[in-house]
C-alpha cells in the first residue's frame, strides 16, 4: 500500500485525494498539506477510514516516515519547493502540471534526479492517458495514414476570472497541448509563434483572448491551437491530424442526441473536471502501480523540463510577434 501525501489541497488536489482514498487501487492518503491549515483540514476530512495527518510545512510532510511518496497540487509557481524537496529524500513525486513555471527550475529538477540516481518525478500530463488522444496515436504509429503534416486543434474554456493572465493561455492551458503533441507526434518542437487579433468582449481588459499558437515540430509538422478561454459555450478540446494518406479527427467523449421543442440536440462537456476524469483516474493508477518499484512510466521530469523550454519560448512570442526558435540541448542518457 503506497501511503502517499497531498500537498495543495484546493480544486484538484482534493479530486485527486479522493481518487487516491477510494476510487483507485493500492493507496491511501496518510497527510496533507496546504498553507492554510483550514483547507487541510476539509481536504483531511475527504478520507474516511483512516487518520490523515495534516500539515501546513512542506518538508515535515515530506520527511513523514509515514508518507511513501507525495502529490504536488499546490500551484505552479510553488512546485518547485515539495518536488526538490522530495526528490532529495528519494521519495516518488507526482507533481500536477506545469512541473515548475521556469525551464531554469524544472532544469534544477532534473539535475537533482540525475544526482539521486533514480526515477521519481512524474509529471501531470493526463491527456497521453486519455482513450481518444491514444486512439489517434494508434493510428498514427500504424503507419496506415502516412506521415503527419498539420495538426489543428483548439483549447476553449467557458471563461476565467481576472486573476487569469495572457501568459497563463501558455502557461496554464496550452502547456497541455505541448506535452501532448511532443508524445502523439514522437517528435520535439522547432520553433512557435502566436497571432492575438480580435479579442473577445467576453475577456476582461488585460487579457488577449483567443490567441492562435502555431508550432512548427522538428520533423516539420505545422500545429495550429487555437486557445480561447471565455468561449462561453463549454469546455471544448479537440484535436485533428492531416496526413498524407487521410485525416484522423480526435473522438470527444458523447453525450445522446435529443428531440425536443423543435430542435435536435447534443450537449458538450462544461467542465475540465469531468471531461477528463477518466484519464485522472487511469494516469493515477499507472503512478501508484510504477511508484511503488520507484519507477516512472507516465511523462517524466524532462517532459516536464521541455514543455517548459516551450511555454517560455511561446511567451517570448507573445511579446515579440515572431518566429521563437526552440533550444533543447541533448536529452541526458538518464531520460533516453
Ligand atoms: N491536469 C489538469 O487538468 C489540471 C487541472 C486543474 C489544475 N491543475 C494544476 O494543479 C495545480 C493546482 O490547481 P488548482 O486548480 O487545484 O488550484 P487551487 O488554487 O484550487 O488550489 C491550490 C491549493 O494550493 C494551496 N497552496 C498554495 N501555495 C501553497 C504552498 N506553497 N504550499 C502548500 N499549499 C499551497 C492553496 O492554498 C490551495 O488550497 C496547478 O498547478 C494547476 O495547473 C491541473
Ligand atoms: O486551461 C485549463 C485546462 O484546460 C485544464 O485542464 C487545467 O489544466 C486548468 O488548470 C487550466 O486552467
Amino acid at each position: 500500500m503506497l501511503k502517499v501525501g497531498v500537498i495543495g489541497c484546493g480544486a484538484i488536489g482534493r479530486e485527486h485525494i479522493k481518487r487516491l482514498s477510494g476510487k483507485l487501487q493500492g493507496s491511501m492518503v496518510t497527510a496533507v498539506c496546504d498553507m492554510y491549515e483550514n483547507s487541510a483540514k476539509e481536504a483531511a476530512a475527504l478520507v474516511s477510514g483512516s487518520e490523515v495527518k495534516i500539515y501546513t510545512d512542506v518538508q515535515a510532510i515530506v520527511n513523514d516516515p509515514n508518507v511513501d511518496a507525495l502529490v504536488v497540487t499546490s500551484p505552479g509557481f510553488a512546485h518547485k519547493e515539495p518536488v526538490l524537496a522530495a526528490v532529495k529524500a528519494g521519495k516518488p513525486v507526482f507533481c500536477e502540471k506545469p512541473l515548475c513555471t521556469t525551464a531554469a527550475d524544472c532544469k534544477e529538477i532534473v539535475e537533482a534526479e540525475i544526482v539521486g540516481g533514480k526515477h521519481l518525478v512524474q509529471v501531470g500530463f493526463m491527456r497521453r492517458y486519455d482513450k481518444g488522444y491514444n486512439q489517434v496515436k494508434d493510428l498514427l504509429d500504424s503507419g496506415e495514414f502516412g506521415k503527419p503534416l498539420v495538426v489543428k486543434c483548439t483549447h476553449r474554456a467557458i471563461e476565467v476570472d481576472s486573476s487569469y493572465s495572457t501568459e497563463m493561455a501558455v502557461t496554464d492551458t496550452a502547456i497541455h497541448e505541448i506535452d501532448c503533441l511532443h508524445w502523439l507526434l514522437d517528435d520535439d518542437w522547432e520553433s512557435v509563434q502566436v497571432i492575438m487579433g480580435a479579442n473577445t468582449k467576453f475577456a476582461h481588459p488585460a487579457l488577449r483572448d483567443p490567441q492562435v499558437m502555431i508550432m512548427q515540430s522538428k520533423k516539420g509538422v505545422t500545429v495550429v491551437l487555437e486557445v480561447f478561454v471565455n468561449c462561453k459555450f463549454g469546455y471544448d478540446i479537440n484535436c485533428e491530424v492531416v496526413c498524407e494518406d487521410g485525416v484522423i479527427h480526435m473522438p470527444a467523449p458523447s453525450f445522446p442526441t435529443v428531440r425536443k421543442a423543435g430542435k435536435l440536440s447534443t450537449d458538450i462537456e462544461t467542465n475540465w473536471i469531468n471531461r477528463f476524469i477518466d484519464s485522472y483516474d487511469i494516469e493515477l493508477q499507472d503512478w501508484i502501480d510504477h511508484a511503488v518499484k520507484f519507477e516512472v512510466a507516465g511523462p517524466n521530469a524532462w517532459d516536464g523540463y521541455i514543455a517548459e523550454v516551450t511555454a517560455d519560448a511561446l511567451v517570448e512570442a507573445q511579446a515579440s510577434g515572431k518566429i521563437e526558435k526552440i533550444e533543447l540541448g541533448e536529452t541526458p542518457a538518464f531520460y533516453k
